[in-house]
């Protein structure tokens, strides 16, 4: 059983603007990045705690605690304010200007409000008739960050919400409420929390709880906190035997048994031996240098950390080794500990209704505790603790904000649509990011929001008409249908079908149920609808001609492999930059293959890092063909085509007879979800009759 199965999620953290986390503790990929926050997550100040975050407590208040000992009064003065009741939220907010030296990102508060007079408005009954998502996710479980957020954060108290089971999409959804003021998270601190990585603190804690009596009461914390040193050190092992490595191999000429005058190996400080050119000798013919435990290889090492990753957050082997490959160890370890966190509870003003600072004050009013997300948007409230239910205010249900996680914002910032523009977004329920683009064109111009799946238009529509979007015309094609069915776009996004382990703080089934074969199916799928979101781009657009892919999703292959892929097959298109400020770039080489140097373009966003939901963003330029290029015929019909995919760095082509039945069955799933009656299985006919039965 997962370590999600044993445990209460604690609060989010704040999203925090500022320099990314130290090189220190992250190492150089997180040193060079500028995120806007950082999670607070640490498997050893887990083990001060008994190796879980204590229900209704945030990860700050755990870096809070590691500070205890050395600022108690600090965390009094924070409790006390607490005990005051709710905080000031736009006092604390001009605390961070005022210690950043800057008002950005607050810019559209009047300065002058009188928040003390804010009032607490009891809301907790009220009932969100939102429409939640009705009916099935799409053929290949597509997860749905937006939708988790908008339509099941409705179903309950965010922090009372059991993460680990599914969401029940037929269910009545239930109002958001988050903490009143008993939260803790009123105790938060304001500024970059040190990641729980910080040795010296947890050290204190280790050395007080070991010295506890063990006792029935703090068995199981003492067992988990066992189980979370284990992890630990071996992951400094397999550090320390990676350096070793390093070392080796830079310092051949020094590591070649040579002695010293007195003719005995070099010996270091606590006694190590080099071997001698004899057994050097012994072990090259064994096979090469072995580390740790004589006889095991540091293949072995790896094997062991990964099944025990696997055990202990309760992960598929599968998915643990995909999810481990992406990040040096040690930073593997807090992907896998963040993603046991939930994300801040975050909203985006509908500027179709209000202003941002108009709706910040009627939160506060209502006995909400928020913030701006960052400077990087000017339309995001963090939420950190509210009296009432935030998915069933009046100001929610008129529509005045979308409660929808800040890595949603990503891509349409990227996509950047003007008003008076055409543009299409190619799978788009429940429509977080539709309305955000209708938002931007200022309901001018027309916004086609098409979903495959005919169900999930439903909160799409809903979502369209609460926020009061006039521009957009809703639909349901299979996107591989476009640009048959409709093309010319000046912009268009593709917010894929994906996975999900990006998302997997919000859907840890994520962890158990996604196999080889679902990975390889998606990045299939991804691959042809983004040669077609490609092809319905307009190359002539005067204003536009930009297509964004994104995906809440962590892996190479429904990621950079998809994008370099539309690289290979369409020479018209070229990437650009996304014009976000954070984020990492795109990898450009994994595991021995090599992708275009371009992909450095697109940005990858972690949990662990940017304190929001894993997310990948590549913004593409698509310019006219030209007689010259020799496009290389891309086969993306529906109807069995062979596409080369990557399995593992593997290239192989689909086999059609292998795959038909997916084929068919994923067809069959797509007409159900048009209400086109289909043949029972048994009778079912060959997918180019399907294909044509969809079409007539
Ligand atoms: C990540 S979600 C989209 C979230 C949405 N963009 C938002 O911001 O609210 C992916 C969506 O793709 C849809 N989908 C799956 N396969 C599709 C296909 N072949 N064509 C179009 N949409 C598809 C799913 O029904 C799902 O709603």
């Amino acid at each position: 059983m997962g370590r999600r199965a044993k445990t209460k999620q604690g609060d989010p953290a704040p999203f925090v603007d500022g320099p990314g986390p130290s090189a220190k503790k992250l190492g150089k990929r997180k040193a060079e990045d500028e995120g806007p926050a950082k999670a607070s997550v640490s498997v050893k100040k887990q083990k001060a705690d008994g190796g879980k975050p204590v229900k209704g407590r945030s990860t700050e208040d755990v870096n809070v605690k590691a500070k205890k000992s050395k600022g108690a009064a600090e965390t009094k003065k924070s409790a006390s304010k607490s005990a005051k009741g709710k905080r000031k939220p736009v006092d604390e907010a001009e605390e961070m200007e005022d210690a950043a030296g800057s008002t950005e990102g607050w810019e559209d508060v009047d300065d002058g409000v009188d928040l003390k007079a804010a009032k607490k408005s009891l809301f907790h009954d009220s009932d969100d008739d939102d429409v939640g998502v009705i009916g099935d996710l799409d053929d290949l479980e597509m997860d749905d960050d937006d939708e988790l957020m908008d339509d099941d954060l409705l179903r309950g108290n965010v922090q009372e919400l059991d993460l680990g089971s599914d969401s029940d999409e037929e269910s009545e959804p239930a109002p958001v409420r988050l903490k009143g003021k008993k939260s803790k998270q009123a105790a938060r601190p304001a500024k970059i929390i040190p990641t729980g990585s910080d040795a010296s603190s947890s050290n204190e804690d280790d050395e007080a709880s070991d010295d506890e009596p063990i006792t029935m009461a703090n068995m199981e914390a003492r067992s988990r906190a066992l189980d979370a040193k284990a992890i630990r050190d071996a992951a400094l092992d397999i550090e320390e035997m990676q350096a070793a490595e390093r070392e080796g191999a830079e310092g051949d000429d020094d590591f070649d048994g040579e002695e010293d005058e007195e003719g005995e190996a070099e010996e270091d400080e606590e006694g190590f031996s080099l071997p001698s050119a004899a057994e050097r000798e012994e072990e090259m013919a064994a096979g090469g240098p072995q580390f740790g435990a004589k006889g095991r290889p540091r293949s072995e090492y790896v094997a062991q950390l990964i099944a025990d990753i696997a055990n202990y957050y309760g992960y598929n082997d599968f998915l643990t080794e995909k999810l481990f490959q992406l990040f040096p160890v040690s930073e593997a370890i807090e992907f896998f500990e963040a993603n046991e966190v939930p994300r801040p509870v975050t909203i985006r003003t509908n500027t179709l209704r209000t202003r941002r600072r108009d709706l910040a004050q009627a939160l506060i009013n209502r006995g909400v505790n928020l913030e701006p997300i960052g400077k990087w948007t000017n339309v995001g409230l963090q939420i950190f603790e509210s009296s009432v239910p935030v998915g069933a205010t009046p100001e929610y249900l008129a529509g005045h904000y979308m409660l929808q996680a800040a890595s949603s914002f990503l891509p349409v910032i990227a996509l950047g649509p003007q008003p008076g523009e055409r543009v299409l977004d190619m799978a788009s329920a429940p429509g977080g990011k539709t309305t955000h683009m209708a938002a931007l064109m200022e309901n001018t111009g027309v916004v086609f929001a098409n979903d495959a799946n005919k169900a999930r238009t439903k909160s799409l529509t809903a979502n369209v008409h609460r926020l009061g979007c006039k521009n957009v015309v809703v639909c349901s094609y299979d996107g591989r249908e476009f640009p048959k069915v409709m093309g010319g776009f000046d912009r268009v996004l593709l917010d894929a079908p994906c996975s999900g382990t990006g998302v997997i703080s919000k859907d840890a089934s994520v962890k158990t149920n996604k196999s080889e074969r679902d990975f390889t199916l998606l990045s299939h799928l991804q691959k042809q609808l983004i040669l077609c979101a490609i092809d319905s781009v307009s190359p002539d657009s005067k204003t536009g001609g930009y297509l964004v892919y994104s995906t809440c999703s962590v892996t190479v292959d429904e990621n950079e492999a998809v994008v370099d892929y539309a690289l290979r097959k369409r020479p018209n298109v070229k990437l650009v930059d996304t014009g976000l400020s954070f984020g990492k770039p795109g990898y450009t080489s994994y595991r021995g293959k090599n992708f275009d140097p371009k992909v450095n373009l697109t940005r990858r966003f972690y949990p662990h890092m940017h304190n929001m939901d894993g997310f990948f963003v590549a913004k593409f330029k698509v310019e006219k063909r030209t007689k010259v290029e020799k496009r290389e015929e891309a086969s993306v019909g529906v109807n069995g085509e062979v596409l080369p995919v990557e399995v593992n760095g593997e290239r192989f082509a689909f086999n059609d007879e292998e795959d038909r039945p997916y084929l068919e069955e994923s067809k069959r799933k797509s007409l159900k979800a048009k209400g086109i009656r289909v043949r029972p299985r048994t009778q079912s006919k060959p997918t180019a009759a399907l294909v044509l039965e969809a079409t007539a």
